[in-house]
């Protein structure tokens, strides 16, 4: 049971200053270890805005949505959108300047988490389907919604940053994946990752307007991934945003896939393609959270929240001049 598994593993590894691996005995794919204990529960004062699920779990709101009705949103709406992404857009700025080697994805958290009450903003994952903190981080074979712990990243390491906020009833939510030192931006393999995945999310936001079918994302983005040798994960994609963590619609990555309905002006969503150098299928980690690829290859991700506009589309979550990362020129 859990209790002896990490008593066992706590003892056997005291001597690495308090630090144990809690699935000592998974087969994990790639080099990526879960590194013991998680920091305590972080807290929101109850001044902030909360989610539904802040407090059980469950998105009780989320759950009771028609799946097939999409939300237009109002100019009301719509204003308040621009606000959360802006504000969304400096938090992960904020945390992407913190990374490099030798800090842990604790550390990371730790600096989201201030960043987003600095802003009146609740940090949509905590405890949004009782995931344990306030942003995710998924170091190289891990596909996504890592948990942050006590790993140092290492030079060489890239880094996917996924943050999601709650600002006055709205939700944002973006991500970028990070080289960690220099050796990451030297190896060629990273880069044809990193760079055509970012590229993909870009060609796919080029297509949006009204009328464009929400199945056209998936073409545009295989097509390019396949073409420089990279995979598109199939599990997880785009979805709405609003009022909700995760309205629909539901937006797949890959080619020939069946979504229905076509983009109209006042829809929010996201777009977040996931390519891997290897197969694009993944496993989970005893944790029930993290997802790692099954031959332990690299992944890289990119996402942008979009408001469909009557002449084509915002990016409410864009880059700023001085934002960290970015592409290689
Ligand atoms: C087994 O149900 C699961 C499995 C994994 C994760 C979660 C819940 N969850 C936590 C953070 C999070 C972020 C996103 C997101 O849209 N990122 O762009 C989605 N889900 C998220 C539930
Ligand atoms: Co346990
Ligand atoms: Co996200
Ligand atoms: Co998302």
């Amino acid at each position: 049971d859990h209790k002896a598994i990490h008593k066992s593993a706590q003892e056997a590894t005291e001597s690495t200053g308090g630090v144990y691996n809690p699935f000592p005995a998974f087969p994990y794919t790639g080099s990526v270890r879960p590194v013991y204990p998680l920091s305590a529960r972080r807290t929101v004062p109850k001044s902030i805005r909360q989610p539904d699920y802040a407090d059980t779990g469950v998105p009780t709101s989320e759950r009771m949505l028609n799946r097939a009705k999409v939300d237009i949103l109002d100019s009301a709406a719509q204003q308040a959108m621009r606000k959360v992404c802006k504000l969304s857009r400096e938090v992960l700025d904020i945390v992407a300047a913190e990374v490099r080697p030798g800090v842990t994805t604790d550390y990371l958290d730790e600096v989201c988490h201030k960043a987003c009450l600095e802003r009146n903003s609740y940090p949509s994952p905590l405890n949004y389907r009782n995931f344990p903190k306030s942003l995710c981080t998924s170091p190289n074979e891990i596909v996504c919604h890592g948990i942050p712990d006590q790993r140092v990243l290492l030079d060489g390491d890239i880094l996917n940053l996924d943050i999601s906020i709650y600002h006055e009833g709205y939700h944002a939510d973006l991500n970028e994946t990070y080289y960690v030192g220099n050796k990451a931006k030297a190896d060629p393999d990273n880069v044809r990752l990193i760079e055509t995945t970012r590229e993909c999310l870009d060609a796919a936001i080029k297509i949006v307007k009204p009328g464009t079918p929400i199945r056209e994302f998936g073409e545009v983005i295989e097509k390019m991934a396949n073409e420089r040798g990279c995979s598109v994960v199939s599990t997880w994609g785009g979805h709405g945003i609003n009022t909700n963590f995760h309205p629909p619609p539901w937006i797949p990555h890959y080619a020939k896939n069946k979504a229905v309905g076509v983009c109209k002006a006042g829809m929010a969503f996201t777009i977040e393609p996931i390519l891997a150098l290897g197969k694009p299928r993944e496993l989970y980690w005893p944790d029930k959270w993290t997802n790692a690829t099954v031959d332990g290859k690299r992944t890289a991700q990119f996402e942008h929240t979009l408001l469909v506009t009557n002449d084509g589309v915002e990016v409410l979550t864009a880059r700023n001049d001085n934002s960290p990362g970015g592409p290689i020129p």
